[in-house]
């Protein structure tokens, strides 16, 4: 298990680890089928999640998300459908089988925490506790507050909790149900870029120390790609695109890897640190090629997860002489497609078998002539890496 506890406070770590084949949907893992049919708007799907880690559900307004979360936990009742957790069959229309929400063990945190205002942080632990059978406990009290960073905020009353701090006890509150399933919608919505930051690493952190399949809905590019193992795309009530995150986000044909802030996850094993540089060298699994990455240590061996902006990455047809661009790594191109903005294209690159997008404009593509199979150097900033 990843070691934590290594990060210093308060400076997040704004990496987790890389998505693992072991999230590839098995046959025991969530089958959700749903036909909702709403004025106006159709849910169609038919999704083989993953039984572990995070699922990202992402889309437009309007595409649907909610819907479908809604219908996992039993909130809306599909016009037919199936909904199956391992064994446990929740829902299915053809045998007229729907288990009612409170007959789901699910925990549902929203986009504002909602909170009981007369108990104090404690209480509201307490509370989702309660609701658990001993033996059913699969998370305890001291490493649900452990796991949030609210161990300090237990006395506390919610209304002198910053939006941060409300969400990560609501999170915690629903983990003390010891769910099947967790489902996040939208939880950092309502939060300004500062409170993010706060709480993306004890949502990380869930996922590695935690085995219990988080569905995380959003439409920000940025927090899918720090947080999923596993991406679905709705449009419209259905299906564009399902699979493992690091596949996904660098597909061309999908409006992700196209969009103004796409990025793409690369895996890192940590090989060396700089202590006065606070930089980690990180080698790409299984090659020679090595980026450097500014942050607080991390134990050596550790594989990490990397976000890297397309808007970050330049190209090159030669190797540049020494500049202040620390990460210079060869690539191959394999995809050129239109970016979101019509002066700008969006290039898929090879780096020893990962994926990397680059979003550079179209003059600069034509400059360097750019054409699939051709070799470059792909140079991205250090500090990018990070953010
Ligand atoms: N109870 C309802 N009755 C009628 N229409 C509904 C109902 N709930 C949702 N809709 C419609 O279904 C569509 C999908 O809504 P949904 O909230 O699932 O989208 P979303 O992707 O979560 O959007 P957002 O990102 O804005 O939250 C919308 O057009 C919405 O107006």
């Amino acid at each position: 298990m990843h070691d934590l506890s290594a990060l210093p406070e308060p400076k997040p770590p704004l990496m987790s680890r890389t998505p693992s084949s072991e999230t590839r949907t098995t046959s025991g893992g969530i089958h959700a089928r749903f036909l909702v049919e709403h004025s106006g708007f159709t849910l169609d799907v038919d999704l083989d999640l993953p039984d572990r880690g995070v699922t990202a559900i992402f889309g437009q307004s309007g595409s649907g998300k909610t819907t479908l979360l809604r219908c996992l936990a039993g909130l809306v009742t599909p016009v037919s459908g199936r909904l199956s957790i391992g064994a446990d069959v929740w829902l299915d229309t053809a045998n007229r089988l729907c288990l009612p929400t409170h007959c789901r063990p699910l925990g549902y945190v929203f986009q504002e925490a909602s909170l009981f205002p007369h108990l104090t942080v404690e209480g509201n632990l307490r509370f989702g506790l309660k609701r658990v059978a001993r033996s059913e406990q699969r998370v305890v009290f001291d490493q649900a507050a452990q796991l949030l960073g609210i161990e300090h905020l237990l006395r506390r009353m919610p209304s002198g909790l910053s939006g941060g701090e409300r969400q990560r006890v609501a999170i915690a509150r629903a983990l003390l149900t010891s769910p099947r399933l967790l489902l996040l919608d939208e939880p950092l919505a309502s939060l300004d870029r500062q409170r993010k930051e706060e709480i993306l690493p004890y949502l990380a952190r869930l996922h590695d120390e935690l085995d219990i399949p988080v569905i995380y809905v959003s439409h920000a590019p940025e927090e899918v790609a720090r947080l999923a193992d596993y991406l679905v795309l709705l449009d419209n009530g259905r299906t564009v695109a399902s699979g493992l995150i690091s596949d996904m986000l660098a597909r061309l044909d999908l409006a992700v890897a196209r969009a103004d802030d796409a990025s793409v996850v690369m895996p890192g094993v940590v090989i060396g640190y700089e202590s006065t540089y606070e930089l980690l060298t990180l080698a790409l699994p299984g090659t020679p090629v090595t980026m450097r990455v500014v942050h607080s240590s991390m134990r050596l061996g550790d594989t990490i997860r990397v976000v890297v902006k397309a808007r970050d990455v330049s190209l090159t047809p030669q190797a540049p002489a020494l500049g202040s661009i620390l990460n210079v790594l060869p690539a191959t191109v394999v995809g050129i497609a239109e970016a979101h903005a019509p002066s700008h294209v969006m290039v898929r690159l090879d780096v020893e078998g990962t994926p990397l997008l680059s979003r550079i404009t179209r003059f600069s593509s034509d400059r360097l002539g750019l054409a699939v199979g051709m070799r470059v150097w792909a140079q991205v900033k250090a500090v990018s890496l990070l953010t």
